[in-house]
């Protein structure tokens, strides 16, 4: 029987479970499991949980629940331990290849102040549209897996793969501790791969599906700038003290210019040049700047032509202020002199950026504008995370299945793209495990990840899931 044959039965169960599949989607969006937010740690523990108690329902086997041990600092709490890495097998039959698939289980903050018309723990469903925080990113991807075995179990039709799930609760926190592990399993809970699938990134577009061959890096750093040892009267202190907040906003204002050109001396000069042979890449593409003005919600960027929104968004450095902690930010006129402030900034980065020479780069440049300022003020800068850029060659089995899977499910070739995102254990799997990793994304470049009313398209979702089945079919069935 062919592989398309076999998948018929398959795909009306995915179909006719559809109500069961966004059941648990709605559980797993209900626990707001933000890593990024120590008041949240047991939440991310909880949502660990879920998943470990959905894979023993579906019959995983060798459950594990690694334990990370205390994340390290900067955190307010020394002994916030570390989410657990949730390990599970689908079949170790010696005769069927093996796929790891990887997904997280933690998602960004968002609460109803910032603008969600909807709470954002709460799955709702309007449109064809699940709306919630973790939706498109990654709880959605990460419950198809599970939904993907349970049709399977429906049926009656046996997993064509070894499966080995891995799932984490720290990847929007820059993956604290999987590295150390992937590392150390490669050669016991991680033997016998052949390939890895990673579904947590997102099409170009609302319309055409796409593989992804190339992720962006990411180092995270703050700036504390502290002063007095506790906020003051502005009228009291103001013009008599150096100001905390402005010695931080005279040093950021400083590391990129406002049409986004990095400032810090050294960084450009590390990004590899774009070659006649890349250039070409980027004209098959399906993309439309307008579809991106409305998934931003505005016309305001750089760049009119594709090739250089394109360019700029997956192959070029950027740089973003992300925000000040300690800063008064609450409505209404309070004025007070903040003792202390954190100013949060991220490089996305990508080849051949050296991930240590960036770091030194941003110190010294940080240090130099600092005293630049003659100021009394105490500053402190470092490193919160780091995750290494990804771009690997798309011609392989891995990727001829995930494309065929995606014909068969959508009726079109997909698009091959990069992504302007981080999943720091990319590179680690690939060089770690030796084997090859495809992104093979579900949901829509509309999506909102990361913003408000966050959604992921029932479409999307239902057929996402049809496509990962398939492509573990045409992986066992090997290149056509
Ligand atoms: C693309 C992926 N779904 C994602 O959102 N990754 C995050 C990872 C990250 C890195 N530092 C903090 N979070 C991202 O690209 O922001
Ligand atoms: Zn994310
Ligand atoms: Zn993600």
């Amino acid at each position: 029987m062919s592989v398309e044959e076999s998948l018929k039965p398959l795909f009306s169960a995915i179909t006719e479970l559809k109500p069961s599949f966004i059941d648990r989607l709605s559980q797993a969006v209900s626990i707001p499991s933000v890593s990024s937010d120590e008041s949240l740690r047991p939440k991310v523990f909880e949502m660990a949980e879920f998943l470990k108690s959905q894979l023993i329902t579906l019959g995983a086997e060798d459950i594990q629940m690694r334990d990370l041990g205390i994340q390290p600092p900067p955190v307010v709490d020394p002994k916030l331990q570390l989410p657990p890495i949730v390990l599970a097998r689908f079949g170790q039959d010696p005769a069927k290849k093996t796929i790891l698939v990887y997904g997280h289980y933690d998602v960004q903050p968002a609460s109803i102040e910032d603008g969600w018309a909807t709470e954002p723990f709460t799955l709702v469903q309007k449109d064809d549209k699940l709306i919630g925080r973790g939706s498109t990113d990654d709880k959605g991807p990460v419950i198809g897996w599970l939904n993907s075995i349970e049709a399977h179990r429906k049926v009656g039709l046996e997993l064509p793969v070894n499966l080995v799930c891995c799932f984490e609760g720290m990847e929007e926190s820059g993956s604290l501790g999987l590295e150390e592990l992937v590392a150390q399993e490669s050669d016991k809970y991680f033997k016998g791969v052949d390939a890895v699938c990673i579904s947590d990134n997102y099409w170009l577009g609302t319309k055409k599906p796409v593989l992804t061959y190339g992720l962006r890096g990411c180092n995270y750093y703050q700036i504390t700038v502290s002063g007095a040892n506790a906020d003051l009267h502005s009228g009291v202190f103001g013009g008599i003290i150096h100001e905390p907040m402005t010695d931080l906003f005279k040093v950021m204002s400083q590391l990129v210019d406002v049409k986004g050109n990095i400032l810090i001396p050294g960084v450009n000069e590390m990004v590899a040049p774009v070659t006649a042979a890349e250039d070409k890449l980027y004209d098959p593409i399906e993309f439309s700047a307008e579809e991106l003005s409305q998934a931003a919600g505005a016309d305001t960027g750089y760049f009119d032509d594709k090739k250089d929104i394109l360019q700029h968004r997956w192959r070029f450095p950027s740089l973003s202020l992300h925000g000040i902690e300690g800063a008064f930010s609450g409505a209404g006129a309070k004025t007070v002199i903040p003792a202390k402030v954190v100013g949060k900034f991220s490089i996305r980065t990508v080849p051949d950026m050296d991930s240590d020479k960036l770091d030194q780069f941003v110190f010294d440049f940080v240090k130099a504008k600092f005293a630049e300022l003659g100021t009394k003020n105490k500053l402190n800068v470092e490193l919160i995370h780091g995750g290494a850029y990804w771009v690997s060659d798309p011609f392989n089995d891995n990727f001829t299945a995930a494309a065929n899977a995606t014909k068969l499910v959508w009726g079109v070739d997909p698009d091959l793209t990069r992504e302007g995102g981080s999943i720091p254990i990319t590179l680690t799997f690939e060089q770690e495990l030796k084997t090859g990793v495809v992104l093979l994304p579900m949901g829509r470049g509309d999506d909102g990840a990361h913003s408000i009313n966050e959604k992921l398209d029932v479409p999307n979702y239902i057929e996402g899931v049809k496509t990962l089945s398939a492509y573990l079919h045409y992986y066992a069935a090997g290149a056509k």
